[in-house]
């Protein structure tokens, strides 16, 4: 078999590590708070905040859920942002996305007190992932689990060739910021790149964030390639299917299965970056 990268293993051992930070941090007079907003009632989104909500009341992290119909304007969920902004239980903030058609992602994101940006969308935390600075902000938790988990699987990625296929805001365009400073060469393709094929055949690594079903085929890559499936692809029969299809049952490479690889690992580094902020909000008291 394709070797296949624990995610959920990674995930749980981190979560061990979280639990003692936050016992450390209550005992300091500091309980880590986080807020998530969920506007509508995407079913897939309810399983994934559900989830956080379990993360966090598990890790001892106080969590509140703010659940507001899809009808919400856009000037009541900010109303909504500007008082998490200012409460001071709230460590971090976040806004399930997708947000219904009628609310503009980029002014929610923008809302968000930066030092409570728990997702790491805020511009001012992009504009510092990508020039890599050096003093502490929060940064999107999908790519950040991958980092993760190449730390472990694939340590070395200095002048590797990367391929990120897929540029969304969400994975692929922090993973090839993270990448890039990591010290890897990093590609990031999409609907418009050309000679795609030629890409896959040559890059050390491929992290694949596009939607679609078997989007790509492990046979195209290279015999010791380390591919991450960041696809979760809900089929007709009900099954879950990433955007890789593993058709190489004897190979050298690496791939994160789905579920159980990247998935665990978004959550556990939300739970991980809610403990960093809630450190640097009592710093900053
Ligand atoms: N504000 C944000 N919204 C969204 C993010 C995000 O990082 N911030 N990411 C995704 C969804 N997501 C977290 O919100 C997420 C998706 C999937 C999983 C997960 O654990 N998946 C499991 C399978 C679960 C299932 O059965 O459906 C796995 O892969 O093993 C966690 C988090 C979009 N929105």
């Amino acid at each position: 078999m394709t070797k296949l990268i624990d995610g959920k293993q990674v995930a749980n051992d981190l979560k061990v590590q979280i639990a003692s930070s936050v016992k450390k941090l209550i005992a300091l007079g500091i309980t880590p708070g986080i807020a998530v907003i969920l506007v509508g009632e995407d079913p897939a989104s309810q399983i994934y905040v559900r989830n956080k909500q379990r993360a966090a009341e598990q890790l001892g992290i106080d969590s509140e859920l703010i659940n507001l119909p899809t009808t919400t304007s856009e000037a009541k969920l900010l109303a909504k942002i500007d008082q998490l902004n200012a409460n001071p239980a709230i460590d971090a903030i976040l806004v399930q996305a997708p947000l219904p058609a009628h609310i503009n992602e980029e002014r929610v994101q923008s809302a968000i007190a930066p030092e409570k940006d728990v997702d790491g969308f805020h511009p001012q935390n992009v504009g510092a992932l990508y020039n890599n600075a050096k003093s502490y902000y929060p940064q999107a938790n999908t790519p950040r689990g991958i980092m993760t988990l190449l730390a472990e699987y694939m340590p070395d990625l200095v002048g590797k060739k990367a391929l990120v296929i897929g540029r969304s805001i969400l994975v692929g365009r922090p993973m090839m910021a993270m990448l890039n400073n990591a010290d890897a060469t990093v590609t990031l393709a999409h609907r418009h790149t050309q000679d795609l094929d030629q890409l896959i055949a040559t890059a050390d690594l491929i992290v694949v964030a596009v939607g679609e079903p078997h989007f790509l085929k492990m046979s195209a890559a290279k015999a010791d390639a380390v591919v991450i499936d960041v696809g979760i692809n809900r089929l007709e029969d009900g099954s879950l299917v990433g955007d890789v299809l593993d058709d190489m049952p004897d190979s050298a490479q690496l791939l994160t299965p789905v579920p159980g690889g990247v998935g665990p690992m978004t959550i556990a580094m939300l739970m991980q970056t809610t403990i960093e902020l809630a450190r640097q909000h009592s710093t900053f008291e």
